[in-house]
């Protein structure tokens, strides 16, 4: 279970101060699609950030079962994300000089997984092993970075607009490839986007609006990546 307490955070000093979370609590549960949704502005990265350890909030407190992130020293919040979440950006990060292998090897590494290109097969990379970023097409790209996110076993995967640079055809099926591996894994997913349409695929949906939640809701059934709007 993930918990958020009262989490505020501000950016700027003085006059030129901006508060973007004002004081949001929730909790997201151990094996949740989580969607993140609202306009633009309205601190959906921020929180992402906040909840996930990259970043932390002024006040509140950011809770994985007992553990509380923001009591941890630098260092073992790097730990703490090493063991237990993975990113997946809009931009891809991948290493360019280094093939499609390696750069999921390194998030293996991490967790000392040896059975890494299992995960590669899974999200239908097998074929492109020795492929550089360069060679693939966006979509692919996309999938390697999964792949490295998932090699660490993480048990939340933090997801800011998978699908922002992404065409319909190749968003459904990152998406997909994303559920599929849920259904396997069993691992939480904390998913923030743009396309409403997204959250007909999620369990819970949470609605931001300038920095509060304004609605949390479950979905009583799911959609998949294909039956969903685009
Ligand atoms: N590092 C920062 N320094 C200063 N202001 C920031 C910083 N990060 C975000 N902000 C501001 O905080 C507000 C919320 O940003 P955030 O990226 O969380 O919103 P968002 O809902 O994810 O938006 P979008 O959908 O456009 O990505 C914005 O007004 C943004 O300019």
């Amino acid at each position: 279970m993930i918990e958020a307490r009262n989490i505020e955070k501000s950016y700027g000093t003085n006059e030129n101060r901006f508060q973007v979370l004002k004081g949001i609590s929730l909790k997201i549960k151990d094996g949740d699609f989580a969607v993140i949704l609202g306009a633009s502005g309205s601190g959906k990265s921020t929180f992402l950030n906040t909840i996930s350890g990259l970043e932390s909030p002024d006040k509140g407190q950011v809770l994985y079962d007992n553990t509380d992130l923001c009591a941890l020293s630098d260092s073992e919040l790097t730990e703490f994300r090493k063991d237990n979440v993975g990113f997946i950006f809009q931009q891809y990060y991948l290493l360019p000089n280094m093939n499609v292998d390696k750069n999921v090897k390194m998030g293996a590494d991490l967790a000392k997984n040896k059975d890494y290109r299992t995960i590669i097969k899974a999200v239908g990379l097998g074929e492109k092993l020795h492929k550089y970023p360069s060679e693939l097409s966006g979509g692919e790209q996309q999938r390697v970075a999964v792949a490295r996110a998932l090699a660490k076993k993480p048990k939340v995967l933090f997801l800011d607009e998978p699908t922002g640079a992404l065409d319909e055809q190749t968003g459904r099926q990152v998406l997909d490839y994303i559920c599929r591996l849920q259904k396997e894994f069993g691992f939480t997913i904390v998913m923030v986007t743009h396309n409403q349409n997204i959250a007909e695929m999620a369990t819970t949906v949470i609605k931001m609006n300038s920095g509060n939640v304004s609605e949390i809701y479950t979905n009583a059934t799911v959609k998949t990546a294909y039956e969903i709007g685009w």
